[in-house]
């Protein structure tokens, strides 16, 4: 692993997942820094990661040879234009922000930004993540390593060609833990209010989904309807409860969503 000093401006959830999987798969924490407002996150991040924190973006970002943007993306606009005094022609500037396409960059730190646009998700932080990537042009292959690299650490990573399918990242990787997270939440609502306690339920859920989740990831050659196929008898009772789900339009359901997703990091291009 290259020995590069990286900087998270932000300490939120999506940096600390991040930090995770790079402290836990060995990336020396001395080069790991993290600015944040509030310093209850801070202290958190050098109780749990050892690493280096500060309430200074600028001091820090300028030691530093990847800058990582991690805060909403309501607030980039003002943290990179305090950030307009960096020379970031030897820099890497990575963003995990949704919807900010890489030209704002340019104008909110008023230079040529070598930027690579990173859309992680949460389960990062337990190494099952998935990270789309998008370099701009003249990022160079040693720049696009690096960035994987990091990404590497908490879990499976794609490049994209195109930003634009950084949105569609977004809709199928980026949100859509929370997506599954709902399932299961209803899930266990509905087995309690069926009669089963809280605990019982969420076990039975929760073993459901990793179970389904990975016979999905080691069955490589069958289509997730091939598995959907062999869990349904013919006039039992997985075919009432799927029955169920198509009369609701999933399918439709599903689709909106992702598009209305969609939509959103496009709206969200247009308002940063
Ligand atoms: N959460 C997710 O699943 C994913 C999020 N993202 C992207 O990651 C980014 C961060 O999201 P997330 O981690 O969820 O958000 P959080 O709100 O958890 O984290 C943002 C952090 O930025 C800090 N912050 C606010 N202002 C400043 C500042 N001026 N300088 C430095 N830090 C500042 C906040 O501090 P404080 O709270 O103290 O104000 C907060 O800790 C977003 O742009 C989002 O689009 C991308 C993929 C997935
Ligand atoms: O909800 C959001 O906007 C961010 C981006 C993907 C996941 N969380």
């Amino acid at each position: 692993m290259t020995q590069a000093k990286i900087c998270f401006i932000g300490a939120g959830n999506m940096t600390r997942s991040i930090v995770s999987g790079l402290v836990t798969h060995g990336y020396p924490a001395d080069l790991i820094y993290a600015t944040n407002p509030s310093q209850g996150k801070l202290d958190a991040m050098v109780a749990d990661f050892n690493i280096q924190v500060s309430n200074d973006n600028l001091a820090t970002a300028k030691e530093c040879d990847v800058i990582v943007l991690g805060v909403k993306p309501q607030l980039m606009q003002q943290v990179c234009e305090a950030l307009q005094l960096l020379d970031l022609s030897d820099k890497l500037v990575i963003t995990i922000a949704a919807g900010i396409t890489a030209n704002r960059y340019d104008d909110y730190f008023k230079q040529q930004v070598p930027l690579i646009r990173c859309m992680p998700n949460t389960p990062t932080q337990i190494g099952h993540g998935m990270t789309g990537l998008f370099a701009v042009e003249g990022i160079n292959q040693q720049q696009k390593k690096l960035a994987e690299t990091l990404m590497l650490t908490g879990g499976k990573v794609m490049w994209v060609d195109k930003e634009a399918e950084l949105n569609l990242v977004i809709a199928l990787a980026g949100s859509s833990p929370a997506y599954f997270f709902l399932f299961v939440e209803s899930m266990i609502e509905a087995g309690v209010a069926l009669g089963m306690d809280e605990t019982k339920s969420r076990l039975l859920a929760e073993q459901a989904a990793l179970g389904a989740a990975q016979m999905i990831v080691n069955n490589q050659d069958l289509s997730p309807a091939a598995l959907r196929t062999n869990v349904t008898s013919k006039g039992g009772t997985t075919a009432e409860a799927l029955a169920t789900f198509e009369r609701g339009d999933i399918r439709g359901l599903v689709k909106q969503a992702m598009v209305n997703c969609i939509n959103r990091a496009d709206e969200m291009a247009k308002t940063f």
